[in-house]
């Protein structure tokens, strides 16, 4: 009999309750023991969704108040010295100053956060020491199985792996690789590995992500080794070895080759994979089976599914077969019948994650049952399969034909850089090191009920947009009094980066409450992106012309450029992903055209995730960031040489991409890089970069006020690397998480501190 089984739910709760607890925890109005009890609920519902699904392996231990990457770096006794801070005095507090920093007691920085494979959830990265010991700290984890146990006798623990939890953090003031370390840390996995055997288990997940990178030969010895030396340890458990996000290919043999009593297979990054597989699961080994995805909206087709699981069943015995989603849950929103007001047909091409649970219990039923059993759920899925594949939605001749039309000179500026540079400092006439933000101001709590408001009815068009005016208004006052050389209109009217242009741009729906955990509380919503993307009319050009008119200043327009569109949404997967940023490119390149028509002088198109769309594998690296450059480009490069581009990434490490970053030609680029530092620009230095930049002189991620002085010392590093006629002055991101004090006041510093090194430079 195939099982049923699921690698991971989402754990922000079907209504974010998990958001809404840990917010208020943090805010001190609820105490630890409500915030545990309101999360302990949160995981219950899950596995009771899960069990009543007809999922028989349930996932236990992929819940986390904040990050299971932290959770697994605590729970082999990873915390780094600084936090053992005895101020700390809970668990709590010291889980969650490393997960955010503190300021009370102890004056700690958050962990560093990086985003998780390619997706947009972010972990935070263990910091291993070379005198690194280690010792197992499990005591929840195993109370949670036992709860687990009670909703399903078969649930199913997940482990991320030695291998990837040591790879996925940094050892900190060694240039060895994390794995130096394995040797000190398998004992504690070996305890770990006693601890399920005493609490029952029969299956593990045994997740070591890594498998889908390229691997060296040291990982892949670490690999064997760590499973070789934990086999004495198993016991009565099986381990179902699990990696996702792509297909296993080389590393395919070497899955199979370990002591793993199952190997998952993400069948929807690569379904051929399945052929491979069979040439090289061993006798007595099972196959996992990814088939549902676990990272995008759209229903499985099913009978496709079936099929891949009856031959599997038919190579192997249906008894060595267990069906999944391709990774886990975590990445899809909770429940499709929250969405009420999703246009009836595409919902009926949607699954989210309880839907895709049906799916799961679907496939196996089919196997386990013959597809007789589950006729009427297989018809009414292929029904929806057809109409999705024909409806004239996804079909839009004039956007096919428009992408058809693109020629190479689509793609270029008038002039070079050089050239584009003197018409623009003779336009906008900006001091050396001219100041700047990145786009957002706080998106507080009044302009998201405001909103919310207006979503309701409780807000007329007009009063909304009378309030968004006046936020706006404010927001420019504050920059003008701060002495801000290029200002921002600061966002309010926006959700979401994303979200606000799919809800404009046709092709797209947006839901109500398809959140995805982006990090910790914070949550977003992508849209749907399921036909062929047009623009049908200005999007941002009325707000940007009102912000502009109220100062003589320049004002930048402010847009997201069409590969983060493409990563930050749920995306059709019926046709390559460059022609879908193709069609979303065009339609940013006719709101630059418009927004430079109505008499804007610089326009920023943010690509924070260019670096996250970057496929795992670096063979497929060029391809892409060949098309998503060339659609970066064609989305900038219709506007006049006085016309001054800006781009904005974060989140990322760009030292790898970095010819691709000076190919996307932008006059201006912002960058994070106070975090490490500057130590980014270093990359930006050596490579010489050609235009100019403006490295993120303080981390908007926390709400610590930096000094005018360690500013100005990042400004001197930034000139020793930059020369200073190419350097601007910013801070590392979007100021939307912060609150308007600490924002003020660290802006004043920023404006300072560029005031001073001008002064020094004179
Ligand atoms: C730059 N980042 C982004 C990423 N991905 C995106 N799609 N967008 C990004 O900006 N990836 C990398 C990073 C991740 N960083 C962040 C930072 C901040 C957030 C965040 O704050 N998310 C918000 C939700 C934002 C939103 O869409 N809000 C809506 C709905 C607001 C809401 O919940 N309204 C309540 C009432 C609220 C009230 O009364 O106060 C309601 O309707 O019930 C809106 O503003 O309209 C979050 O809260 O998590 C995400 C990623
Ligand atoms: N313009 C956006 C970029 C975030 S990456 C903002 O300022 O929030
Ligand atoms: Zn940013």
């Amino acid at each position: 009999m195939a099982i049923a089984t699921n690698l991971g739910f989402p754990r922000i709760g079907g209504k974010r309750e998990l958001k809404w607890l840990l917010e208020k925890y943090w805010s001190g109005k609820i105490g630890a023991e409500a915030l545990l009890e309101g999360a302990a609920a949160v995981r219950e519902q899950n596995w009771q969704w899960q069990a009543e699904a007809g999922i028989t392996q349930i996932p236990v231990g992929d819940f986390s108040l904040y990050d299971h990457v932290l959770d697994w770096a605590i729970r082999v006794g990873g915390v780094p010295a600084a936090y053992q801070n005895g101020k700390l005095v809970s668990h709590l507090d010291r889980y969650f100053a490393m997960a955010r920093g503190t300021q009370k007691g102890a004056d700690l920085p958050a962990m560093e956060m990086t985003k998780w494979f390619n997706t947009n959830y972010h972990y935070i990265v263990p910091e291993w020491s070379a005198d690194q010991a280690f010792h197992l700290d499990a005591a929840p984890f195993l109370e949670e199985i036992t709860a687990a146990q009670a909703v399903s006798p078969d649930a199913r623990p997940v482990v991320l792996g030695p291998v990837s939890l040591l790879l996925l953090g940094k050892l900190k003031g060694a240039s060895e690789s994390p794995l130096v370390l394995l040797d000190r840390l398998l004992p504690v996995y070996q305890e770990l590995l006693a601890k399920l055997n005493e609490a029952g288990c029969a299956w593990v997940q045994w997740d070591e992500p890594v498998l889908a990178w390229d691997l060296d030969e040291a990982t892949r010895t670490a690999l064997k080794h760590s499973l070789a030396h934990l086999s004495d340890h198993f016991g009565n458990l099986k381990l179902v070895l699990t990696s996702y996000f792509e297909s296993l290919r080389e590393n395919l043999p070497l899955a199979f080759e370990l002591p793993v009593a199952a190997v998952h297979l993400d069948l929807v990054a690569e379904p051929g994979q399945l052929e491979e597989a069979l040439q090289h699961v061993r006798a007595e080994q099972s196959l996992s089976l990814g088939l549902v995805d676990g990272r995008n909206v759209w229903r499985t087709d099913l009978n496709r599914a079936v099929a891949f699981a009856e031959t599997a069943a038919k190579a192997v015995g249906s008894e060595r077969v267990l069906i999944g989603p391709s990774c886990s849950l975590l990445h899809s929103p909770v429940d499709l019948e929250a969405e009420t007001a999703i246009d009836a047909e595409v919902k009926s091409w949607l699954a989210f994650s309880r839907q895709k649970l049906a799916e799961i219990a679907t496939i196996v039923r089919a196997v386990n049952e013959g597809r007789d059993a589950v006729a009427n759920a297989l018809h009414q899925n292929a029904e929806a399969i057809h109409t999705r594949r024909t409806s004239r939605r996804t079909h839009n001749p004039v956007v096919r034909d428009r992408a058809a039309a693109v020629l190479p000179e689509h793609r270029r500026r008038g002039t070079e850089y050089g050239t584009r540079q003197s018409s623009q400092k003779k336009r906008l006439k900006l001091p050396l090191l001219p100041t700047t933000t990145i786009g957002s101001f706080p998106q507080t709590s009044q302009v998201r009920q405001a909103r919310s408001q207006f979503r309701k009815g409780e807000l007329t068009d007009a009063e909304y947009q009378r309030y968004l005016e006046q936020e706006t208004e404010t927001c420019i006052r504050r920059q003008e009094a701060l002495g801000l050389d290029v200002l921002v209109h600061g966002e309010f009217e926006r959700n979401d980066m994303v979200e606000y242009f799919g809800e404009q741009l046709e092709g797209f729906v947006v839901s109500k409450a398809g959140w995805v955990q982006s990090y910790g509380s914070r949550c977003v919503k992508p849209p749907i992106l399921f036909g062929d993307v047009q623009r049908t009319e200005p999007m941002t050009v009325p707000m940007a012309k009102y912000a502009q008119s109220l100062t003589d200043r320049p004002v930048k327009g402010m847009l997201t450029g069409p590969v983060t569109i493409l990563c930050w949404s749920f995306v059709r997967d019926d046709q390559p992903r460059r022609e879908t940023c193709e069609q979303i490119a065009l339609a940013i390149r006719d709101e630059t055209t418009d927004l430079e028509a109505a008499g804007i002088g610089v326009i920023q198109i943010d690509e924070p995730a260019l670096r996250e769309g970057l496929p795992l594998r670096k063979g497929d690296q060029p391809d892409y960031l060949a098309w998503a450059v060339g659609a970066f480009r064609l989305a900038s490069s219709g506007v006049r040489d006085e016309t001054q581009i800006h781009t904005h990434m974060c989140y990322c490490e760009f030292n790898e991409i970095l010819p691709s970053i000076a190919c996307l030609d932008a006059d201006v680029i912002s960058i994070e890089t106070s975090r490490s530092q500057m130590e980014l620009l270093d990359g930006f230095g050596e490579f010489d970069y050609p235009n100019e930049i403006g490295p993120g002189v303080y981390d908007i991620h926390s709400p610590r006020v930096p000094s005018t002085q360690e500013m100005v010392q990042l400004l001197t590093k930034g000139i020793d690397v930059i020369p200073v006629e190419r350097l601007w002055v910013n801070p590392d991101c979007g100021l939307k998480t912060r609150a308007w004090p600490e924002v003020e006041a660290s802006l004043k510093a920023m404006v300072e501190a560029a005031s001073e090194v001008r002064t020094q430079l004179a």
